[in-house]
Formats: structure tokens, sequence, C-alpha cells
């Protein structure tokens, strides 16, 4: 242990206070100032250890940024893939600017246990995928670069000179608690995410796919968790961005009432019913359908929001005068009581009938709970993403209206599904559907849109494509339509296992000429 003299506290100290105000200028600067750090500079400095690393995806994470503020600026979009596939990373290159590193498709492709999208994969798959690609980015970058300047200046003009592509990664909902989340981000900005995503659905209630359940945490819940991320990030020095997405779209079951800004949409029965548990383990015991008892439940229960249990019960001049008592984030025990005022009587509504068998509450959401959520991470977070089901544009337009009329400023993020539909009940006319991009862009501030999937949908119809042909021409197929075609795409090839080309075999080279001595730069 160092001896704890006068100068050595001194010393310590005014590292501390130095680093405290270097924290406090750095959240001034145009990439942090718009960002409301919920804790102090002096809060962050106590939680950093007497050195810190300068984090190695904030360069991209800078670069991301000034990309995004000059799309919101110009009405316009920054359009890519998920991807997991370094190799695959290394075609978009050519045309995108940034690379999305999907969760779902992780679990498919980097998992030895593949299934559908549950989040259920260990919380690092991520940021493996994430530190696969970055690296391969960061080499693909030295073998160019070593290229180009084995070249004449004015050769290089000609020569191949790919970015590296800033990684936005998906954080799903943290993949556990506070710690969990933490040490998920550290993974994540650490392996070279410039982005991450965290959403407000509960830990082992994925599901899009399935019927009924999907399940999000209380609002509460999720605010912590992008409080948790960005404290993380700050820790770290990270430029890293944030994503605030929120899949309260859809979402049937909340998972505690905790927060009392959750309460108007949780739903209960006001009918004198059994609780719906007991009506399903009975139907089970009795060797009847569970599914057919839960449906004639629902369909018995007379299952409302509290405030349309109240709609129901009085006439326009009461609702009007409990409406007028109500407001964001009134409890059900406040609502009771305003009804009670407005009717006379108590309202019938119990939140507990209906519970499931995990505990879950049942949810009605709205596209106002969407934004309710939205605004309450948002100044936390860089961008918000509702994630949505399919594309109804009418929902759409009203979430990121709404959400411009608080932040004027802000910018958005969205997925694009591989079998979604667009029809025009939904808004969309064929004209509208082949524009929905630019749309998006121009009418909302959506600067950041990616088709996660592609990887599934795009390369697998060319691989089945490549299968059907290679099993029927042989050689002779492949060399006319995959070889021909990709070495004379224009304006460059696509790149294939040609050793002085992509794969760096000269790269390879200039480490055996340069340990023997030989120049290898041209000017
Ligand atoms: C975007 C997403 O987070 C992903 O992992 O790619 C998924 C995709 C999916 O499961 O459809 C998501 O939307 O949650």
């Amino acid at each position: 242990m160092q001896h704890q003299s006068n100068d050595f506290l001194d010393a310590e100290q005014k590292s501390f206070d130095d680093s405290v105000r270097a924290i406090e200028e750095w959240w001034k600067t145009p990439r942090q100032q718009h960002i409301k750090m919920p804790y102090s500079a002096k809060t962050i400095a106590a939680l950093r250890g007497s050195e810190t690393v300068p984090c190695i995806s904030s360069a991209a994470a800078l670069k991301l940024w000034d990309m995004l503020r000059e799309h919101r600026a110009k009405g316009t979009a920054e359009l890519t893939f998920g991807a997991t596939d370094p190799v695959a990373v290394s075609q978009m290159a050519k045309h995108m600017r940034t690379v999305y590193v999907s969760g779902g498709l992780s679990g498919f492709s980097e998992n030895n246990y593949p299934g559908m999208d549950h989040a259920d994969y260990p919380w690092d798959t991520v940021p493996k995928v994430v530190d696969k690609i970055f690296r391969s980015e960061v080499w693909h970058d030295q073998r160019q670069r070593q290229f180009r300047m084995s070249h004449k200046l004015q050769d290089r003009t000609s020569l191949e000179n790919w970015d590296l592509m800033p990684i936005i990664a998906d954080g799903d909902m943290g993949f556990g608690s506070l710690t969990t989340t933490i040490k998920s981000t550290k993974a994540l900005a650490e392996s070279g995410a410039a982005g991450i995503h965290i959403d407000d659905l509960a830990i082992g209630l994925k599901k899009f796919t399935v019927g009924q359940g999907r399940t999000v945490v209380p609002t509460s819940e999720y605010a912590d968790r992008v409080k948790a991320i960005r404290l993380q990030l700050d820790i770290m020095g990270a430029e890293t961005l944030l994503f605030a997405r929120c899949d309260t779209d859809h979402a049937e079951f909340i998972t505690s009432v905790v927060d009392p800004r959750d309460h108007e949409y949780v739903l209960g029965a006001t009918n004198d019913v059994k609780p719906l548990q007991q009506v399903i383990n009975e139907a089970i015991t009795a060797g009847n359908s569970a599914l057919e008892a839960r449906t004639q439940w629902m369909a018995s229960a007379g299952l409302k929001t509290f405030d349309e249990a109240v709609r129901a019960v009085c006439n326009n001049d009461q609702f009007n005068e409990y409406q007028a008592q109500i407001s964001y984030g009134t409890s059900l025990f406040q609502r009771r009581a305003a009804a009670r005022a407005a009717t006379g009587a108590d309202v019938a509504f119990d939140w507990e009938l209906p519970r499931s068998q995990n505990g879950q509450y049942m949810f009605r959401q709205t596209v106002k709970t969407i934004v309710e959520r939205a605004l309450v991470v948002a100044p936390l977070s860089d961008l918000s993403w509702t994630r949505m089901d399919s594309p109804n544009y009418h929902d759409i337009k009203e979430y990121h209206e709404t959400m411009l009329s608080h932040l004027p400023e802000r910018m958005f993020a969205f997925a694009w599904g591989g079998e979604w539909p667009f029809p025009e009940p939904a808004g969309w006319t064929p004209e509208r559907r082949k524009n929905a991009s630019s749309i998006m862009a121009k009418e909302f501030g959506v600067v950041w849109q990616v088709q996660p999937m592609y990887m599934i949908q795009g390369v697998n119809m060319e691989i089945e494509r490549s299968a059907e042909m290679w099993t029927k021409e042989g050689i002779g197929g492949y060399y006319e339509k995959i070889q021909t075609a990709a070495v004379s795409r224009k304006p460059f090839k696509v790149d294939g296992y040609e050793k002085m080309s992509w794969c760096g075999g000269y790269l390879s080279d200039a480490f055996f000429a340069a340990v023997s001595g030989e120049e290898i730069s041209r000017r």
C-alpha cells in the first residue's frame, strides 16, 4: 500500500477535482449537452477508477452522432441491415455507413442453442458479435490503407477506400437487474458499439410470435434501465449513443403496478367473476381446455381500464367532473376517490382478478402510453424508437408528431419488418410504400432505419438461388453466374477469395517485407 502522506492526499484530491471538472466540461460538448444527467459530475468521478481508459468506441460514436445530426438537418436517413457476419459487413460497407448487430439474428447464428428471438441467449452474445465485427472492420481498414500507401499518390483515387462503419448494437432489455445492464453496457461499449438500444420488455418475457404475452416493465423500471446505461457510459467516459426503444406497442401485460404512471392502462374485471387463474386451474383439473376457459372468462369479466369503468357508470357531467380530477400519473387510489366524488358510489373494478400465472397484470396500451414512456427516458437518451409489429402509419404519425411537439429536435430510429404488409387502411399506397423510408425521415426525423433480419430473408434468397443453380449447373453455371458477375461488377468487383485483394495477401507480404527491412510506402 502506498504511504498516505499529506502530499499524497493532496495529490489524490487534486486529481479527483480535475476529474470532476473534466467531466463537467465534457458534458458541455455538442455531443453531450442535450443530455440531462440525473447525477453530478462528482458522483461519476467517484465511480471511476483512478485512471479512465479511453473507450474504444468513442470515435465511432462521435462519427455516428455527426452523421445522424446531419441527416436530421437534411430530413434524410441512414439505412442499414442487421448483421452478425463480418464478411457480409465488409460488403455492406460499400453502400452503407452504419451496421446493426441484431440480437434476434445473433440468437440464430451465434448461438449453439438457436431459437426464436426471446432474448434468451446469454447476455454477452451480442457484445461478442460486436467485438468480432469491430475487429474485422479495423483489419479491413488496415489492409486497405496499407494497399493504398503502397501505390503512388496519383494512382490512389481509383482504389477502394471504405470507411469504418459505426455499429449499433441490440442491448435488448439489459438481461437482468441493474448490475447486468451495467455489465452488458460496458461489454458493448468496450467491444466497439457506437450505439446501444435498450427496451422496456420484461426479462424472459419477450414474445413476438405466440398469441398473447408481450409484457413490459413499469415505467419506473424502464427509466432505471436507461439511467443505468447512461451512468455506465459516463463512468467509462464513452460517447456511445443511447437509443431508447419502447416495446409497449401491442403489449398485453405489465409486470407490476408499482408506478402510478401505468395505472391508467391496467385492466380490471368489472363483473363479479372468480380470479382468472382459479378458473384456468379448475378447467385443467376437470380435463377441459384451459384456452377455452380463458376465452370464456375474458368474455364474462367485463375487462376495462378504470377510466372506462367510470365512463360506463356515469353521465357526461359526472365523467367531466371525474376527468377534471385526474391527469398523467394519477394513481388508482386517487382515481377511485375522484370517481366516488363524481358519481357518489364506488366503481366496480378489480385488477387482481385477471392476473396471469406469473403474476402479470393485464395492460392495454395506446400510442399515448408509448409517448409518455418515451418522454420519461428522452432526457437521458439520444434517440427514441418505437418498436412496432406492423407499419401502421396513423400510429407512427401520432407517435412521432406528439414526440416532436414536446421535443422538436428529437431524432428517431425505426425497424422495418421483413414480412410486413403495407395496406391502404394502415395509411399506405404502393407509391407511399416506395417512399416510406424517405417519408419517415422527412416528416418525422427518423434518421436511422434498419431491416434487422435481412440476413435471414435477403441472404437466404441469394443462397437458395445459388444452391439451386450450383446443383443443376455445376462449375459451368458458377463461372458464368457468380464468378464472372462478381468480378465484373462496377465500379468495384464483389470481393472473393483473391489473395491480393479483399483477403489482404498484400498485407501479409508487407509484414514480411517490413521485417526484412524493405520500404513499402510510395509517395
Ligand atoms: C430488432 C430486433 O431487436 C433484433 O434483434 O433484430 C428484434 C427483431 C425481431 O425479433 O423481430 C426486435 O424487433 O425485437
